[in-house]
């Protein structure tokens, strides 16, 4: 540390610098496992304090019950889209990291899946944030068993694989290794000298991946090159200005663009458990792509923790740490939501 640039303040405690807080963005398609590499490094950066700040698609965050260390250090940005929020929210919430006492060695954005990484980057590398801040790296996670580009049709996946520094092949466990060979073959082909690296539940050595300094700001633009960046600067507020100001369905507007919906639904009353297996056996539409919730079960006293991503699914037995309530995001392409949510309503163990 260095510690030339620290300050000591009046009561005599010495504070660390506050520029140049290195930052990672982690992104990748829904369901890869973002939260799962995040709550990787959050439970293995050995004293490194780091600060997260989670967005998610979806009007309840599921992510704040599923990050292991809920604490203050992480905010979350609700609603919708990280990429169409940059100028406000994202610029606040790092203020936000940034004017805590409490000294911050790392930032990790997690992005929604359906975000595209590089307006997030840029939001870094513009005039508010970019002394203060030092992008350090994009990672990007890759469900090698529900690779989605073609399936999806996403600029946003499209996006993330491209502007990945370091492309995580997630769930091997899933697949054969041939799959995975060719779906490295795949993505080397869209980028060219592509760092991948195979993992399970995105188990990757945090050397690899954070204060690697693979970002390269001047392949984006040079910060120190007016012109360059106030035409990004411009195009930004432009941006901002048309699609956001004036618009305050932005969320759906944007996502719209790949067809992506969400449903949210909350009960104070439990599922049925024959009611809710029967929903996911016959009801679930296969364009519902991923679901993820905090379940209550008339017949269990536990907290189930949900994930759906493409075809399979999984629920996990936990222990309630405050009152019981059902709790669960439905996302995918051309959703018909009033009949899921009376669909999810007729699961409830009181419905008629
Ligand atoms: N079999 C297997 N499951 C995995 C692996 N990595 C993550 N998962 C599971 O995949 C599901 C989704 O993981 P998350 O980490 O929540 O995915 P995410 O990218 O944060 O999801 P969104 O934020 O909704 O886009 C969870 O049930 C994880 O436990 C893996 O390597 N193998």
């Amino acid at each position: 540390m260095e510690t030339v640039n620290s300050q000591v303040n009046a009561t005599g405690k010495m504070e660390a610098p506050k520029l140049g807080l290195p930052v990672t963005i982690i992104t990748g398609f829904l369901g890869s496992g973002k939260t799962t590499l995040l709550n990787q490094i959050l439970s293995n950066n050995q004293g490194l304090k780091t600060a997260v700040l989670v967005n998610e698609f979806g009007e309840i965050g599921i992510d704040n019950e599923l990050i292991v260390q809920s604490d203050d250090s992480m905010v979350e940005l609700n609603n919708g889209c990280i990429c169409c929020t940059i100028n406000t929210d994202l610029v606040e919430a790092v203020y936000k990291v940034l004017e805590r006492e409490e000294k911050i060695d790392y930032l990790v954005v997690e992005t929604t899946g359906l975000a595209d990484p590089l307006p997030v980057a840029l939001t870094f590398l513009s005039s508010e944030l970019r002394d203060m801040t030092r992008m350090d790296s994009i990672v990007t996670v890759v469900d090698c068993a529900n690779f989605s580009l073609d399936l999806f049709n996403s600029e946003a996946a499209y996006s993330q694989i491209s502007y990945g520094d370091i492309i995580l092949m997630n769930k091997t466990d899933l697949v054969p290794e041939s799959q995975v060979e060719a779906l490295e073959n795949r993505i080397r082909s869209m980028k060219e000298g592509a760092r991948l690296v195979r993992t399970q539940n995105a188990n990757v050595p945090l050397p690899l991946i954070l204060s690697v300094g693979l970002f390269e700001s001047d392949q984006y633009f040079n910060p120190d090159d007016d012109h360059d960046h106030d035409h990004h600067h411009d195009h930004h507020h432009d941006h901002h200005h048309h699609d956001h100001d004036h618009d305050h369905d932005h969320h759906s507007h944007h996502l719209d663009n790949d067809g992506f919906v969400s449903l949210s639904f909350q009960s104070d009353k439990p599922f049925s458990i024959r009611k809710f297996q029967s929903f996911l056996d016959n009801e679930l539409p296969e364009s519902v792509f991923r679901a993820k919730g905090i379940l209550w079960f008339e017949e269990s006293p536990d907290r189930h923790i949900f994930h759906l991503s493409g075809k399979r699914f999984s629920i996990e037995d936990d222990d309630w740490k405050g009152e019981p309530s059902n709790q669960l995001v439905l996302i995918g392409q051309n959703l018909d939501l009033a009949t899921l949510q009376k669909q999810l309503e007729d699961c409830l163990a009181t419905a008629a």
